[in-house]
């Protein structure tokens, strides 16, 4: 089989997106690690197929929140994983749909796409993209994380935006710089499932004209360090909020490896939802032979 393919990236972490609109071309969980491979195959942190609601195996996700939700962003990450939700790759998928021809979006104009999380609403921008993540949740417990070359295991903080996230804050720049994560996380307990992880620093000051600034690295579950995590960067930004106390602000800055990106909080009737900002680009097409 020929896979024509798409390469997209947001803030740097980069995926390959396929249409497959009737649902008739599923990858294996083999398939998608060969197309993400970096030396052999396309590369990317994870894999998109873009394939209409109504076309999804009985089961594979509920949409019964938003029957508008004509496509589904069927998110894989590179080691064949399924993850529910993807801050960046869902912005990278609206770029595609609109590339495509398979969906008319203005600026100003919003897009409500499904997910394993539920739909989620995104909304073109002048510059990119913001999507509503809807309501997010503290995960509960506060696992101990231990890093390669950091001096000390830190309690994390579990948020959940739709996929898992632990948060650990570090001291400083020089220890945000120094932790290695191509070695995976330790965490006591492991959550089952696994997580991805997020490492924060504040920057100095905290708050400027009202929006606060951190920096962030992240493992990736099922990826690996990336240059970019949108829902770790929520994650991030909700957990820095929640440590700063009464008045921390509702809008923050992520600066991440792979740019910046906005994080923003906000009361609806339904509680409060979180949405995440940035810019959202395709690369290159091409063909790739799939055994
Ligand atoms: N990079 C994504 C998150 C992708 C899924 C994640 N690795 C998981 O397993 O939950 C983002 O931008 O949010």
């Amino acid at each position: 089989m020929d896979l024509h393919f798409t390469k997209g990236q947001g803030t740097g972490n980069d995926f390959v997106l396929f249409a497959d609109p009737e649902g008739e071309n599923e990858l294996s969980p083999t398939q998608i690690q060969a197309v993400c491979d970096r030396k052999f195959g396309v590369g990317g942190d994870g894999l998109i197929r873009a394939v209409r609601s109504s076309k999804l195996a009985a089961g594979a996700a509920s949409l019964d929140e938003d029957a508008d939700a004509e496509w589904f962003m069927d998110y894989w990450n590179a080691d064949g994983t399924v993850s529910e939700m993807c801050g960046n790759g869902i912005r990278v998928y609206a770029r595609y749909l609109i590339d495509q021809g398979l969906v008319a979006l203005e600026p100003g104009d919003t897009l409500a796409i499904g997910t394993r999380a539920g739909v989620r609403d995104v909304q073109r921008n002048r510059t990119g993209f913001q999507v509503d993540l809807g309501r997010w949740k503290l995960a509960g417990g506060e696992p101990l994380v231990r890093a390669r070359n950091l001096p000390v295991a830190r309690p994390g903080l579990g948020i959940n935006v739709g996929n898992p996230h632990v948060v650990v804050a570090l001291a400083d720049d020089a220890e945000l710089d120094a932790a290695d994560l191509s070695y995976i996380p330790q965490l006591d307990p492991e959550p089952a499932g696994g997580t991805n992880v997020e490492f924060v620093v504040p920057s100095d000051p905290l708050v400027v004209d009202g929006v606060g600034r951190i920096r962030m690295r992240v493992h990736e579950r099922g990826s690996g360090e990336t240059l970019s995590c949108g829902t770790g960067a929520v994650a991030a930004a909700l957990a820095t909020r929640h440590w700063a106390g009464a008045g921390a602000p509702n809008q923050w800055r992520v600066e991440v490896a792979g740019g910046v990106l906005g994080v923003r909080m906000f009361p609806t009737e339904d509680g409060e939802h979180v949405s995440l900002s940035g810019p959202a680009e395709l690369v290159f097409d091409g063909v790739l032979g799939l055994g």
